[in-house]
C-alpha cells in the first residue's frame, strides 16, 4: 500500500512544483504569492491573509471513522495533526524559493535545497538514504541538467546526509570535481552515532521516529500514526529492497567556526556557524538573491530542544545566540529555506517567523532557569514553566507542540545546568530495581489491586497515572501478561492524544513492544557507505564498548592486538590492550611503539571484514579463507574476539517492558 502510495506521487503527480511568483515591482514587494497544488487548486496566499505558507486546507482524504477512535473512545488522531499533517507536504513538492534557488519537500523526513549556478548546481542535504537521494535527483533533473559542483551537509543527522551518491560518484568526489562541504565537527559526531553508541540510538530512534508503526492514517490499517513532525516518516528504511542503501562521503572541506564565504558553481555564500539542533549545524546566506537557508535552526514546530531519542545535550543558550546572530547579520533576507517544513516569504516574514521562533525558545529557556534557581526539581519544573498561546500555535507562528514537546524541554534544561541529582540525596542510593518494585507493589496491595487501581484509572482517562502505577508491577511481575497489556492500553491513549510526533512515536511503538508485537518492518539500517568514511581507528576503538570487562576480569585476561588496515596508509592502524580486564584503546601514534611482548595478536584486516566479525556477521576462519584477512596468532585473537557482546539485536532492547 505504503509503496504504491509512494509510486503514484512520484510518477504521477509528482514534480507538484510549486512557483512562487517573486515580487518584483514596488506593491507586490511584500505580498506572498504561492501556487500551491491541492487537489488541483491553486491557493494564492497573501500576507495579510495568512501567514507564510501555514495553511488548513485539508487535501486529506476524510478518516476513516471506524479506526479513528480508540476503545476508550479517544479520536487517534487529533485534529490539529491532521492539519499539520497538511502543512508537511506529505506529498513530495517542489518549491522554487528564489530564481535560482529550490527547496525538495515531502521526498524523505527533511527537505533538500538545490541551489543553480552558471555552471553547475549545488546540493545542500541530500536527504536520509539513496531511495529519497533517487527521487529527489530525478526531480532536480526536471529542473536543470547542470553537474553537481558541491554537496553540503547542513549538519550530521542523517536524514540529511545520507542520499550523497544518488547524486554524484566516488570517483567524481575523489577526483575533485564536485566538493563536500561540512563542519569540521561533522565526522565526530557521525562517529559517535555509528560507532559509539549505534544499537541503542537505532531503537530509540524508531519509537522516536514511528517507525514501528504503519505511518499511514489513510490506509485503513491505522496506527494512529501520523507524519514525521518535521516531515514525512524516512521511507527508505520501510521499503525492503533499500535498506542497504545509506551512502555517504566524508567532507572534503572542513568549514572552521568562524565561518566562511564560498563561491561555487559562480554561487557566492555565507556560510556561518550556527551551533543550535546540533554542534556542527551550517546555515548558508546568498547575498545576491537574499536566501537565508537557515538548515534546522528553524523548524516548521517548536524543536527538540531535548530529542527523546536521546542525543548529547543541546545548548539552548548557545541555540538563541545562533537565531539572534542570523536575524541581525542577514535581516535583509527575503526568503527563508528551512530544511524542513515549507519556506517563508518576504522580509517581514522571515524576520517575524524567526523573531517568534527564538522568543518561544527564549521563553522556555530563561523560566526554566528562574525555576531552578527557585528550587523546582524537574517535575515541578515542567508544571512552572507554560508557555503562552500565543507562543505556542502552529498556525500563527510555525510553532506548536507537533515534533518534540517544550515541557521535555525543560527537563533538559535542567539536566543541562544541575545534571541528573536533584538535591534530594534519597535519589543518591536507591534499594535495588527489582527490590523496589515489588516493595512498592506490596504495599500498594498486591498485583491484583494494582491491575484493579490501573484498570479503574484508565477509565477515568487518568493515563498517566495508570501507566506509572502499572509500571511498578510490570517491573515486579514480568512475566504477568495482563499488567503488560493494561500499560499498553494506557500508553496507547497517551499516544493518541499526543500532538507531538516523537511523543507519540514513543507511546504507540512502547505499547507494541509490551504486546510483544513489535515484530516491525523495521530494517537494521546498516552503516552503508558510512563505515567506509569512518577512520580505521572508530571501527577499532568500537571494540572498547563491547567489551565484556567483567567476564575478561574474572578470566585475568592480559592481552594485546595490533590491528593494521589492509592496504592502508601508515597511520591507518590500532591497537587494544587488555590488562586483568581492563581495557585500553591505543592510537596509531602509539600503536607502533607497543613491543612485542604487549602484543599477542597482528591483524591485518579492512573494514568490511572487522565490522564483519565485531557483528559476528562472519568467523575469524571465513575472513581469513575468503577476504584475505591475516592473523598472526589466530589462536589469541579468537580468545580475543570471545570477550566480545557480538551484535545486539536492536530490536530485542526493551525500552517500556522492564
Ligand atoms: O540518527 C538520526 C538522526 C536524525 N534523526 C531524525 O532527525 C531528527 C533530527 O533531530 P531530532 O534528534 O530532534 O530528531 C531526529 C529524528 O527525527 C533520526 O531519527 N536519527
Amino acid at each position: 500500500m505504503f509503496k504504491m502510495r509512494r509510486g503514484v506521487i512520484f510518477f504521477t503527480i509528482v514534480l507538484l512544483v510549486v512557483m512562487m511568483v517573486l515580487p518584483s515591482v514596488g506593491a507586490q514587494e511584500n505580498q506572498l504569492v504561492e501556487e500551491v497544488q491541492t487537489e488541483l487548486e491553486y491557493k494564492l496566499v497573501g500576507e495579510e491573509e495568512g501567514h507564510y505558507a501555514y495553511q488548513k486546507n485539508h487535501k486529506n482524504d476524510p478518516i476513516n471513522p471506524e479506526v479513528s477512535v480508540s476503545k476508550n473512545g479517544n479520536p487517534m488522531v487529533p485534529e490539529s495533526s491532521y492539519e499539520h499533517s497538511d502543512y508537511l507536504n506529505e506529498d513530495a513538492k517542489v518549491f522554487k524559493a528564489a530564481d535560482n534557488v529550490y527547496s525538495f519537500s515531502g521526498f524523505g523526513l527533511a527537505n533538500t535545497v538545490m541551489i543553480e549556478g552558471e555552471d553547475g548546481i549545488i546540493i545542500i542535504d541530500p536527504n536520509s538514504d539513496m531511495h529519497v537521494g533517487d527521487m529527489v535527483y530525478t526531480a532536480v533533473r526536471d529542473i536543470t541538467d547542470k553537474p553537481v559542483k558541491g554537496i553540503i551537509y547542513s549538519h550530521n543527522h542523517i536524514d540529511h546526509v545520507g542520499g550523497a551518491r544518488s547524486f554524484v560518484t566516488r570517483e567524481q568526489v575523489e577526483n575533485g570535481e564536485v566538493a563536500i562541504v561540512a563542519h569540521h565537527k561533522l565526522m565526530g559526531n557521525i562517529k559517535n552515532i555509528f560507532s559509539v553508541i549505534t544499537p541503542i540510538m537505532v531503537q530509540r530512534g524508531s519509537y522516536h521516529t514511528g517507525e514501528y508503526l504503519d505511518w499511514n492514517y489513510k490506509s485503513g490499517k491505522d496506527s494512529g500514526y501520523v507524519h514525521g513532525g518535521i516531515g514525512v516518516p524516512f521511507q527508505g528504511r520501510h521499503e525492503e529492497e533499500k535498506q542497504e542503501e545509506i551512502s555517504f562521503f566524508k567532507p572534503t572541506i572542513m568549514v572552521p567556526d568562524e565561518g566562511s564565504t564560498m563561491t561555487i558553481a559562480g554561487v557566492e555564500m555565507e556560510i556561518m556557524y550556527a551551533p543550535s539542533e546540533t554542534e556542527d549545524e551550517l546555515v548558508f546566506y546568498l547575498p545576491k538573491e537574499k536566501v537565508l537557508i537557515t538548515s534546522e535552526v528553524i523548524n516548521p514546530t517548536f524543536p527538540n530542544l531535548y530529542s527523546p531519542r536521546g542525543t548529547k545535550t543541546r545548548d539552548v543558550g548557545q541555540w538563541i545566540e545562533s537565531i539572534d546572530e542570523m536575524r541581525y547579520r542577514f535581516d535583509e533576507a527575503k526568503y527563508m529555506v528551512p530544511t524542513h517544513g515549507r519556506p517563508v516569504y518576504g522580509k517581514r516574514n522571515v524576520n517575524k517567523r524567526m523573531t517568534d521562533y527564538r522568543d518561544a525558545i527564549s521563553w522556555v529557556y530563561q523560566q526554566s532557569i528562574r525555576g531552578i534557581n527557585q528550587g523546582f526539581n524537574k517535575d515541578q519544573l515542567v508544571e512552572f514553566v507554560n508557555l503562552p498561546e500565543r507562543l505556542n500555535d502552529p498556525w500563527d507562528h510555525g510553532l506548536g507542540n507537533h515534533y518534540g514537546d517544550y515541557n521535555l524541554s525543560v527537563k533538559a534544561i535542567y539536566t543541562d545546568f544541575l545534571g541528573w541529582f536533584e538535591g534530594d540525596p534519597t535519589e543518591l542510593s536507591r534499594a535495588p530495581y527489582e527490590t523496589r518494585a515489588s516493595n512498592y507493589v506490596e504495599v500498594m496491595g498486591g498485583l491484583e489491586k494494582v491491575k484493579k487501581e490501573t484498570r479503574e484509572a484508565i477509565d477515568r482517562k487518568e493515563y498517566e497515572w495508570a501507566a506509572e502505577l502499572i509500571t511498578w508491577a510490570v517491573r515486579a511481575f514480568p512475566e504477568d501478561t495482563e499488567s503488560k497489556l493494561l500499560k499498553a492500553e494506557a500508553l496507547e491513549e497517551l499516544g493518541y492524544l499526543s500532538t507531538a510526533a516523537n511523543v507519540r512515536g514513543f507511546y504507540l511503538s512502547a505499547a507494541q513492544e509490551l504486546r510483544g508485537e513489535l515484530e516491525s518492518n523495521v530494517i537494521d539500517p546498516g552503516r552503508g557507505d558510512i563505515l567506509k568514511e569512518l577512520d580505521f581507528s572508530s571501527l577499532v576503538s568500537m571494540i572498547t564498548y563491547n567489551w565484556d570487562a567483567e567476564k575478561a576480569e574474572k578470566d585475568d585476561v592480559n592481552l594485546g592486538v595490533k590491528f593494521v588496515l589492509k592496504n592502508g596508509k601508515e597511520k591507518e592502524k590500532a591497537a587494544i590492550l587488555v590488562r586483568g580486564g581492563a581495557v585500553e584503546f591505543v592510537s596509531a601514534e602509539h600503536a607502533d611503539s607497543l613491543g612485542l611482548f604487549d602484543i599477542n595478536s597482528i591483524v591485518t584486516v579492512t573494514k568490511e571484514s572487522l565490522e564483519s566479525i565485531l557483528l559476528e556477521e562472519s568467523t575469524i576462519e571465513e575472513e581469513i579463507a575468503e577476504r584475505g584477512m591475516e592473523v598472526y596468532n589466530v589462536i589469541g585473537f579468537k580468545k580475543f574476539i570471545s570477550y566480545l557482546d557480538g551484535k545486539i539485536a536492536y530490536r530485542d532492547i526493551k525500552l517500556a517492558d522492564r
